[in-house]
């Protein structure tokens, strides 16, 4: 069997750097080509840990890339850019699989919506596929079992390491400024918010902090019920909804967000009930460069060629 080939685009960032080394140690995908304009001309192997292979960067204009034959092309650009270079291929009359890390299809009914432990039903070939935002992939997993008797918006109060604002430099990635605090931004109305509402069908209300750790991100949300549980029915419903499920672990206690960094499932825990049974407080922790994106891309990009969903992932 050939293997599978693999275009980056927007390589030298957090989520393509984790993308490269899951994809150099997958046993169907190669690397056809890495894109990166500041890197342009180095090999992969000076920038990225364990990596051994010989490939380099290279800074192709956006034209050129339809010609450069792969059977797939990750984007893992800054939101904004990707419309640009799907118009290329499309210009071209090249169709590979094309994924996109950034926000900017997830609204796009013609792209298939890929958070499969929630979505992979409706997964019928598609070749544009929207990877999930990492903070809405924790609350989508963390609210999904309890979204047929929620009562009112939930609320979900997230804290992520600084990895999660990429490497573009901001306040959110800033170390001085983050060293000993915790930085709120974007409290009404983040992205991951509409995200979040619109694939649940149910308000979500966010709250998202920038935190002095380099990654790992949790969200604790808190779900109102329309009927009363008790403590035993919640574990039964998280237990059973993501049974066989080998990238979502359900925890007796709360998850710690210092033992999920470099791990690829997410840990879903600190199952909270209110006196009356109606109120119910979840905790999600998750890596957000790993189950929170580059992860979550190869379960995507595995069904995408027919593969199985986990293959070259470590559980
Ligand atoms: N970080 C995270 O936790 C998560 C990120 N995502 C999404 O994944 C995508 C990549 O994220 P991340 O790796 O953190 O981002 P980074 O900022 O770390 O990397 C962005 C990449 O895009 C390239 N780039 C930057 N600006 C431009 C530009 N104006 N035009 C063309 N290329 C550009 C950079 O390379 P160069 O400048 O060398 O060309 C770099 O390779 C984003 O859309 C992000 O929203 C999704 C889930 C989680
Ligand atoms: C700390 C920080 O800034 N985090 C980013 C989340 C990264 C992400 O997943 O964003 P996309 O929706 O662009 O993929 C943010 O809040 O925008």
């Amino acid at each position: 069997m050939s293997a599978l080939r693999v275009g980056i685009v927007g390589a030298r960032g957090y989520v393509g750097a984790e993308l490269i080394r899951l994809l150099a140690a997958h046993p169907r995908f190669e690397l056809a080509y890495v894109t990166s304009r500041e890197l342009v001309g180095q090999p992969l192997a000076a920038h990225i840990p364990g990596y051994a292979g010989d490939v380099q960067y290279t800074s192709p204009a956006y034209e050129d890339l339809p010609a450069l034959a792969a059977d797939l092309v990750v984007l893992a650009l800054p939101n904004g850019k990707a419309a640009q270079i799907v118009q290329q291929f499309d210009d071209a009359g090249v169709d590979p699989v094309i994924i996109d890390l950034s926000a900017d299809y997830r609204f796009d009914p013609s792209w298939y919506y890929g958070l499969p432990e929630l979505t992979r039903a409706q997964y019928s070939g598609q070749r544009r596929i929207s990877n999930p935002g990492c903070y809405a992939t924790a609350m989508q997993l963390a609210i999904a079992p309890m979204a047929n008797v929620l009562d009112g918006p939930v609320q979900c109060f997230g804290v992520s390491g600084y990895s999660g604002a990429g490497t573009t430099p901001s306040d959110k990635n800033n170390v001085e400024l983050l060293r000993d605090n915790l930085m709120p931004y974007a409290l009404t109305g983040h992205v991951h918010e509409r995200e979040v509402s619109k694939q649940l069908g149910h308000p979500v209300e966010f709250m998202p902090h920038v935190a002095p750790h380099f990654r790992g991100l949790t969200i604790t949300a808190n779900l109102r019920l329309s009927i009363a549980f008790d403590i035993e029915e919640i574990f039964a419903r998280y237990r059973g909804r993501y049974a066989g499920e080998p990238l979502v672990r359900v925890l007796d206690e709360a998850p710690w967000v210092s033992r999920i960094a470099g791990m690829h499932h997410i840990e879903l825990g600190g199952f909270t009930l209110s006196g009356d049974g109606k109120r119910l407080v979840v905790v999600a922790t998750e890596d957000n460069l790993l189950k929170g994106a580059a992860t979550q891309a190869l379960q995507n990009l595995n069904m995408a060629f027919g593969l199985d969903e986990f293959l070259g992932i470590p559980l």
